[in-house]
């Protein structure tokens, strides 16, 4: 099988310091990866590299496209980069608000994406967008009012609903379910995972939160200034880390 996407020796430095060195990793149509590390282990910059938001110094980030096969995302241009962050690629970004356009309604926030892939027929973006307000359960009902008139768990699930209505085939995620009060993470999380199993999602996902992986992801890269120190199946990782540093994360001797 073509890996739908394979990340081959991704370094990026800010000047002499170390934001991530030499990361490999393959991943499989349908497989959710995550990746852990304490605060500063090189997690958000990986994610970026890979979601085309920052250009890696070194290596190559291929993505299997649908109409030209692998191709090398750092090298392509930047135009092409875009239209996949608009069509095959989905970003989830911690903050709600770096994710949503927050003067336009719920319903306009979910439509969007629908018309940049060429949805034109208002009735039908209009339903669509309705059936997944309801998906992430916002109230349908809300379907006019602007994000800012939301809880913050709200505005994370309209995040999810206006990145996931096109169907991408890879998901980045960046801490989803940071910064939510406990009980709101714990309700998002379930809704992630349904969608994640429904959908049959590829996704990486970036967190310090062990419950995150242990929940969504099948494969765990443990990363440590800004190196990958681990990797293997979840549960093994989880419950047997072979590497000292995972060992303390997952004793949770270390402060993520
Ligand atoms: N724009 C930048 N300029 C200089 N150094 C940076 C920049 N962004 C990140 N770094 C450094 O690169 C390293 C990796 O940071 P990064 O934000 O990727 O880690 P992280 O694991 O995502 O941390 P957090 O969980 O706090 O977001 C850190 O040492 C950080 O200080």
């Amino acid at each position: 099988m073509t890996p739908l996407l394979s990340v081959q020796g991704i370094t990026k430095r800010y000047g002499a310091h170390i934001g991530c060195a030499d990361v490999s990793f393959e991943l499989f149509p349908g497989e959710v990866m995550g990746i852990v590390g304490e605060s500063g282990s090189g997690k958000s910059t990986l994610l970026n590299c890979l979601a085309g938001h920052v250009r890696p110094d070194t290596g190559a980030v291929i993505f299997d496209t649908r109409a030209d096969g692998p191709r090398d995302t750092v090298t392509m241009s930047e135009p092409e980069r875009r239209m996949l962050g608009r069509t095959d690629w989905a970003f989830v970004h911690q903050n709600a608000r770096d994710g949503l356009r927050m003067g336009v309604s719920a319903g306009g926030n979910v439509g969007e994406r629908l018309m940049a892939v060429g949805a034109r027929h208002y009735g039908d973006i209009r339903d669509t967008a309705t059936d997944w307000l309801e998906r992430v359960e916002v109230d349908a009902a809300r379907i006019d009012d602007r994000p800012t008139t939301f809880s913050g768990g709200m505005q994370q699930r309209l995040q999810i609903a206006r990145n996931l209505v096109t169907g991408p085939r890879l998901v980045f995620m960046d801490e989803p379910t940071g910064g939510l009060d406990v009980s709101v993470q714990a309700r998002l999380l379930d809704l992630l995972r349904g969608l994640v199993r429904d959908m049959g999602l590829s996704a990486i996902i970036v967190t310090h939160d062990l419950a995150v992986v242990r929940l969504l992801a099948d494969r765990l890269m443990v990363m440590k200034s800004g190196r990958v120190v681990e990797a293997g199946l979840t549960d093994q990782v989880l419950d047997d880390p072979q590497h000292a540093y995972s060992q303390l994360l997952v004793s949770s001797v270390l402060q993520v």
